[in-house]
């Protein structure tokens, strides 16, 4: 597994916003590429960026009147360089497929489909999953399927996907890249992990207790837990590796 760069969500008030113009792709930054069946963990903690998509997130919010539940973990990011941060990490190109668990208003969705992908977002609330498609309704690089991601058969929705996509240059991977609700993020790694022969890449966002207690513990320590056998296990690391 990957060090881990140092990442932060800003959570704002919502106020009234100007127009938001769609951000332009990137220019590549430096980024880790990982090989396949190596994972990448971001953890939140205080790197400071730009917040391009900062009104485009509030206006999406607004739109529905809504304010982010506590209970579907929707810290939404208002720090596009953080976005692309995770999207250069997995190495997204033209052409790429891409599964995004809980895109919310889109702002990750933006800059992945701006970086090429064509993207299967998984959102459980009904809410967002209508403002995010209605978002891009523009574009047929979106799909988005209205499920509880911890429920769902993501093997079967992603072969499917895989199979639909109509290109030259037709992928036999897919990408995993998602700022995840913090509470199910054990679950997302339990059950994305052990898909290699879908998943090349898996670039998660997490919470900084999260991504250490998953990467850091030892085995000698007592903090060990069966998930750090496993993440070992599925991330090719040995007992004595440091991050
Ligand atoms: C941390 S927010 C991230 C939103 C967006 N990707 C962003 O970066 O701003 C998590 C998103 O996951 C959704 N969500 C929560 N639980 C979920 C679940 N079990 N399955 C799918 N989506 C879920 C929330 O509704 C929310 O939109």
């Amino acid at each position: 597994m990957a060090a881990i760069p140092q990442a932060v969500s800003h959570v704002l008030p919502l106020q009234p916003f100007p127009p938001y113009p769609l951000p332009t792709p990137s220019p590549s930054r430096t980024g880790a590429r990982h090989r396949r069946g190596e994972s990448f963990i971001a953890c939140s903690k205080g790197l400071r960026g730009s917040h391009d998509d900062y009104h485009a997130t509030l206006r999406a919010l607004n739109s529905k009147g809504r304010t982010p539940r506590k209970s579907l973990g929707q810290h939404y990011m208002l720090n596009n360089d953080i976005n692309e941060q995770l999207v250069n990490a997995a190495g997204v190109k033209e052409g790429d497929v891409v599964l995004e668990i809980g895109p919310g208003t889109g702002s990750l969705t933006n800059v992945l489909i701006h970086a090429g992908a064509t993207v299967l977002g998984i959102e459980k609330d009904p809410y967002m999953a209508s403002i995010v498609t209605e978002r891009f309704a523009e574009t047929n690089r979106l799909k988005v399927l209205q499920e509880d991601f911890v429920k769902c058969h993501i093997h079967s929705h992603m072969s499917s996907f895989l199979a639909s996509i109509v290109s030259d240059m037709k992928p036999r991977y897919a990408k995993v890249v998602s700022n995840i609700p913090f509470n199910i993020s054990t679950d997302v790694v339990k059950q994305i992990l052990p898909m290699g022969d879908i998943f090349s890449e898996v670039v998660l966002l997490l919470q900084e207790e999260t991504a250490v207690r998953l990467v850091v513990s030892a085995l000698r320590t007592s903090e060990y837990r069966p998930i750090n056998i496993f993440v070992n296990f599925y991330s090719g690391r040995c007992s004595s590796c440091e991050v």
